[in-house]
């Protein structure tokens, strides 16, 4: 029985669960749940604070999660980045006072506010700088404001708590954070099954079959343009000087690409929808 770490609550919590059930697993019932079985699919869901689960997973007592890529790094935990999993994006980044400081090396004996300490030692130590440490629990924007800090370190991603606490962002990015898959090296084999239907999820959320006829003799450069993942399926049409191909295209580039396979000669350019991939 394979068990898996979720957000019970937070930024990633809805997503991983929508994430989940998309690949054919049962989901959180309900926003109280701790502990589900889904023995069809042979594997039990924990849900968990996003910031314990790297030390679940990275003491071997569960064997993959989904956490923050920054969570990861701020925790001590021997659990290792197995792919990021395209949502929860965020920055990870200095702010303060408009003008009070400009580089990081203007942070040298200041105190900054954070709640990812872990992370950001090592980073003031990488950087050869001394710091003191403000550990909080959230809401950091606030310490400046009250006294405790003079910078702050945080997840920054529209930028609009950091412009309401009157802060601006100064110094380089620390780290870009996203959502994750977390395993050892022990367990992550046992866990293949649940990230290969999470990989196919990925592939439905960004790709769409396009269909399209072209003449034979423009084939190559249509398929220049449309190569898909291993190769494009093409068949010939009962008019044999036409052949007719189908590949994966990324969402985001269909309307470019509808727009260049009209200009080398494509007629009937058709797009589908995919519903669920496994590749
Ligand atoms: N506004 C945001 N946009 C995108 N990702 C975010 C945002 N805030 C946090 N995250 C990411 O979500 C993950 C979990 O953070 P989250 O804020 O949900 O946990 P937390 O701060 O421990 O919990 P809570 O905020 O509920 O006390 C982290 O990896 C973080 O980078
Ligand atoms: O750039 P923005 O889009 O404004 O998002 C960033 C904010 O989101 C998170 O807060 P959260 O709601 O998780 O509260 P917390 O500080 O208590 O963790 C993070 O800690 C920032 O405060
Ligand atoms: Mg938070």
């Amino acid at each position: 029985m394979l068990r898996i770490a979720v957000p019970n609550k937070g930024m990633l919590a809805q997503t991983a669960n929508a994430m989940l059930i998309e690949a054919g697993y049962r989901g959180r019932r309900n926003d109280r749940e701790l502990v589900a079985l889904d023995p069809e699919n042979e594997v039990e869901f924990f849900y968990i604070r996003p910031r314990d689960i790297a030390t679940y997973v990275g003491e071997g007592v569960l064997d993959i999660g989904i956490t923050g890529r920054d969570m990861l790094l701020d925790s001590q935990s021997k659990a290792h980045e197995v792919r990021a999993l395209d949502f929860g994006d965020s920055t990870f980044r200095f702010a303060a006072r408009p003008g009070a400081f400009n580089t990081v090396s203007d942070l040298e004996g200041k105190r900054i506010a954070t709640s990812y300490t872990g992370l950001l030692a090592r980073y003031f130590e990488d950087a050869g700088i001394s710091a003191e440490l403000i550990k909080l629990d959230g809401a950091v924007e606030s310490a400046i404001q009250l006294g405790v800090a003079d910078a702050v370190a945080d997840v920054v991603s529209t930028g609009n708590t950091l412009r309401q606490a009157g802060l601006e962002i100064f110094g380089p990015v620390i780290l870009d954070s996203t959502a994750i898959l977390i395993s050892t090296p022990e367990k992550v084999d046992a866990a293949a099954t649940l990230i290969k239907r999470l990989e196919g999820v990925l592939v439905a959320q960004k790709y769409s079959i396009m269909d399209y006829d072209i003449p034979a003799d423009r084939l190559d450069a249509a398929i220049a343009l449309t190569p898909g993942f291993q190769s494009p399926t093409v068949s010939q049409l009962h008019d044999k000087e036409w052949c007719a191909v189908r590949s994966l295209v990324p969402i985001r580039d269909l309307n470019r690409v509808m727009d260049d396979l009209s200009g080398v000669g494509a007629r009937a350019i058709l797009v589908t929808a995919l519903q669920a991939a496994r590749m």
